[in-house]
């Protein structure tokens, strides 16, 4: 199904993939987001910017509850995806996350073969039937994170023996391995090289044919390479959203407008 539909002006719209109404989000007595409304889009990337400590990655794991995994943390308001509550009761947190999975910042690989890295999710989630369809599967998701040329002659070697930016594309692949339909990604190149940087950054824009894509970031440049959509966070709220190129170079707001000069930041 195409997400692209024409709105009774003719002009093609993004599908809604989620959409977050009124999110307050508390560790303790703390309250890090203050009432944060989006509509994350489909087959986009958005990318999400703002001063260290204004909510960013807090707002970003109350997409798929990773929030749920801190004690102290409290989470109000509703989010959808695709229409149906991901916070209602009867949600499984763990098939919620095989569909908006993450990548994080540090990459992180399970201490097991390249292989069974990939195969790992698939196989708890009884994707697949036989060896067959998993070689399959396995080669697929390597090859859509731009890493099987790479590791198709070893894929028995532990992944953390790679280095950080095909770690990267490892834990990208094993993301992608689930079918997701959001991929939910933590300043994904902050441990990177620039080369390195500059794959995860081409992967990413091909991502998005399938996916929607969300990133935080503290590089502006990498959020006006990849994304389409940029909401600018500052002290626990959303202050704007809207194109990236409009955002970088005619934002609504003050603030965006000092952040982007790096008048603050
Ligand atoms: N696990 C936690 N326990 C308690 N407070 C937390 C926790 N994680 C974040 N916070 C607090 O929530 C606020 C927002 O932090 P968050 O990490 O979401 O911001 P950020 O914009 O992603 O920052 P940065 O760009 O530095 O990563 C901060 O005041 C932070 O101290």
């Amino acid at each position: 199904m195409t997400s692209m539909r024409m709105s009774e002006h003719g002009l093609n719209h993004r599908d809604v993939k989620m959409k977050a109404e009124d999110i307050h989000v508390f560790y303790g007595d703390n309250e890090a987001i203050k009432g944060v409304d989006v509509d994350i889009l489909d087959n986009t990337v958005t990318a999400f910017i703002g001063p260290s400590g204004c909510g960013k990655s807090t707002f970003l794991r109350c997409l798929n509850r990773m929030n749920d995994t801190i004690d102290i943390c409290r989470v109000t308001g509703r989010i959808t995806l695709d229409g149906q509550d991901i916070y209602d009761r009867r949600v499984d947190p763990v098939q919620l996350r095989a569909k908006v999975g993450m990548v994080f910042q540090k990459p992180n690989p399970f201490p097991k073969s390249i292989y069974d890295n990939v195969a790992y999710g698939p196989k708890i989630h009884g994707l697949v039937s036989n060896k067959a369809e998993m070689d399959e599967l396995v080669e697929k998701s390597l090859r859509r994170a731009a890493l099987w040329n790479e590791v198709k002659d070893r894929l028995d070697a532990p992944g953390t023996g790679l280095s950080g930016g095909q770690q990267q594309r490892l834990c990208i692949a094993r993301a992608v391995a689930t079918g997701p339909e959001v991929l939910l990604m933590d300043e994904p190149c902050s441990a990177l090289d620039p080369i390195a940087t500059a794959q995860v950054e081409e992967l990413i824009d091909e991502l998005r044919e399938s996916f929607s894509v969300v990133i935080v970031t503290h590089s502006m440049q990498q959020a006006a390479r990849v994304s389409q959509k940029t909401a600018f966070f500052h002290l626990g709220h959303i202050v704007e959203y809207g194109d990236t190129p409009k955002i970088f170079t005619n934002p609504e707001d003050q603030r965006t407008q000092d952040y982007i000069t790096g008048r603050f930041g």
